[in-house]
């Protein structure tokens, strides 16, 4: 029997898709706490749908999907809401409210669900800017910020409720090669202070190579995964041509302890 007693998502025979399109069948994986987990792949093989159905905005056709025990998929209302306050998302662009300030926007998801009082907001907000670098920046409204520090920002707003599970869907999209290093960096830092389990949805090699500590590899023609494991040890030993193809692409980032291609 596999030992699911540290797995904090359990997905089993997950089939998801729109109208008549079946994107993804028979997925099983799970993640286990403090992992940060990447859903790799190439372009339409279905990342960002696995995502949506992970989190509740798609319902699954078939299949569960488990947070750390508990069907999030079969649950009742008041359950799913209970299992929403454990896991943050930052989707893609950062998704900030662009009529808000950093602030606001970070205090927003603790105003709605908790009963802490203003003055305690004002400081846990202060607090989350801080840890992504963003101290004085407070009063600053996305559009007169950089892409990076939109993504940050939108990271300190996954993080408000102090989540078990963060959720990033192609963080590195639209950022340069040092800003999109210095997002990973954070990404491990979160990791490493609070413990936080992390899943990552990218097809960025750097970062895929640079922070992950497992994948799945997801496929569009197999409409499911075709790899799973530590991507070095997927790249040096995968016998399927499409692992290694995508993994090995020419203008990758070296993988520790081999050659430059
Ligand atoms: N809202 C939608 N309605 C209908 N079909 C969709 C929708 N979103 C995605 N699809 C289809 O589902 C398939 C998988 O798309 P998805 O965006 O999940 O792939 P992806 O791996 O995230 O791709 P990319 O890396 O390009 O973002 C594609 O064929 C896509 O056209």
């Amino acid at each position: 029997m596999p030992d699911n007693s540290n797995s904090v998502i359990e997905v089993t025979g997950l089939e998801c898709g729109y109208d008549g399109q079946t994107v993804l069948k028979d997925v099983n994986f799970t993640v286990k706490r403090g992992e940060v987990f990447f859903i790799i792949g190439g372009s339409g093989c279905g990342k960002s749908t696995l995502l949506r159905n992970l989190v509740g905005l798609h319902a699954p056709r078939a299949g569960d999907v488990k947070f750390f025990g508990k069907s999030f998929t079969a649950s009742d209302l008041s359950t799913r809401r209970t299992l929403l306050k454990t896991f943050g998302v930052l989707y893609q662009g950062g998704a900030l409210w662009s009529s808000l300030t950093l602030r606001q926007n970070v205090a927003l998801p603790m105003e709605e669900h908790t009963a802490l009082s203003p003055r305690e907001i004002a400081e846990l907000t202060c607090l989350k800017l801080a840890q992504v670098g963003l101290t004085g920046f407070e009063d600053y409204y996305p559009a007169e910020i950089s892409g990076g520090m939109r993504k940050r920002a939108g990271l300190a707003r996954a993080l408000a409720l102090d989540p078990d599970i963060v959720f990033l869907d192609e963080p590195s999209a639209g950022l340069d090669p040092i800003t999109s290093r210095k997002l990973d960096e954070l990404v491990l830092q979160v990791r490493d202070s609070f413990g936080t389990t992390l899943v990552v949805v990218s097809h960025e090699l750097a970062s895929i190579f640079g922070i992950a500590d497992r994948v799945i590899m997801l496929d569009r023609g197999a409409q499911g995964i075709i790899a799973e494991g530590a991507p070095a040890t997927l790249a040096e030993s995968s016998r399927d041509p499409r692992v290694t193809e995508f993994l090995l692409r020419r203008d990758r980032v070296r993988v520790p302890g081999t050659p430059a291609v």
